[in-house]
């Protein structure tokens, strides 16, 4: 659906070149959301501006529904930027304008006849809950209705692609939730292929199929949601991990355990199926829980235990082989053997 190829973003500066994206190849397919996380400066704004042009890239190819717009002339880019919708965090409302004629304006730009506007935007205002704004200006709505109008100005000309710029950014965390919710609801009812990016880990959480990390202009990690947050790879994807579900021990703590830590993780359905009440029933071990928890990522369960093991050296190292026999993962975070 969207397939960057080598793409790279070079800014010349006063004081030198800033490489903002850096040789960076993606594909987001089609029908999914697709988030991209990283720190300040990590080249995410500049990586999703690119992929409608809004940045012209310094060399690279993006391709969106088999087009490749890198090298589409002036009026071809203008119709095919008409299928890539995009909104902000700071929403980029016109304040002179009421609810209806921001959207309006959209249907405008794209050549719609007057007659057939005002129905349009009654559709899209009903879409994000917003019938009753119709005619107030910007100035009157709270940060969450603001992104309503800006989501419905997206959609206006029936994009295929959504590109969101740190959305929710601005907002309180139930209005995110709520933001989010829309997100998801257009992406399952129109069938719309989304991009995020953000610095949030728990907007990927809630509601991105598949995540990219980004660090100093690169990907450094990519995958399922799922499988990231169940096996994360780098240090960075820790730490942003780290933020939603946190598994810190006080070092007191750390220090009184004789036994070894383990921390186990379940997968899927296996999360709920006792594997570590069986463990301690079938051998001789005593588990000491430290911390623990079962997150719902894409509604699958993907439980994280960490725990103190008492007992035999022998009869540690058979548990220890049985809950991966469970298909669980365990890894040793302390040596007590
Ligand atoms: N127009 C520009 N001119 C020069 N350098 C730029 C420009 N835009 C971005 N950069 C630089 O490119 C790098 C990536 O910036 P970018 O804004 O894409 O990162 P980001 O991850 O989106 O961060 P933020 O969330 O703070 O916007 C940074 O070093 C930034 O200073």
């Amino acid at each position: 659906m969207i397939s960057i190829q080598n793409l790279n973003k070079i800014y010349k500066t006063k004081s030198g070149v800033v490489n903002g994206v850096d040789n960076v190849s993606l594909e987001v397919k089609k029908g999914e959301i697709f988030g991209i996380v990283g720190y300040s400066g990590a080249g995410k704004s500049s990586l999703l501006r690119c992929i409608n042009l809004l940045e012209r890239p310094t060399s690279g190819r993006i391709t969106v529904d088999g087009l490749d717009l890198t090298k589409l002339r002036r009026e071809n880019l203008r119709q095919a930027r008409l299928k890539i919708g995009m909104i902000f965090q700071h929403f980029y409302l016109i304040s002179q304008k009421t609810v209806f004629e921001n959207i309006a304006f959209a249907l405008k730009a794209a050549n719609m006849p007057q007659a057939k506007r005002k129905k349009r935007v009654e559709e899209l205002l009903k879409m994000v809950g917003l019938a009753d704004k119709r005619d107030v200006y910007p100035s009157q709505l709270s940060g969450g209705q603001k992104q309503r109008v800006a989501i419905a100005r997206a959609l206006a000309n029936n994009p295929t692609v959504l590109l969101c710029d740190e959305a929710t950014s601005a907002l309180d965390p139930t209005t995110t939730k709520s933001i989010l919710n829309l997100l998801k609801k257009i992406n399952q009812e129109l069938n719309i292929t989304i991009v995020l990016i953000t610095h949030e880990m728990n907007v990927v959480k809630e509601i991105c199929h598949r995540m990219a990390i980004m660090q100093d202009g690169r990907v450094i990690e990519e995958g399922s949601v799922y499988e990231i947050f169940a096996k994360p790879q780098t240090d960075l994807t820790k730490e942003f991990i780290s933020s939603v579900v946190s598994f810190d021990i006080p070092e007191a703590i750390y220090k009184e355990c004789e036994g070894p830590i383990v921390k186990v993780t379940f997968r899927g359905t296996v999360a709920g199926e006792g594997v570590i009440s069986d463990t301690l029933q079938q051998f001789q071990v005593k588990g000491n829980f430290l911390h623990g928890s079962i997150e719902y990522i894409q509604d699958l369960p993907l439980g994280i235990f960490i725990m103190e093991l008492r007992g035999q050296k022998e009869e540690i190292h058979k548990a220890i082989s049985y809950i991966k026999n469970r298909e669980a993962e365990v890894e040793v975070i302390q040596h007590g053997l």
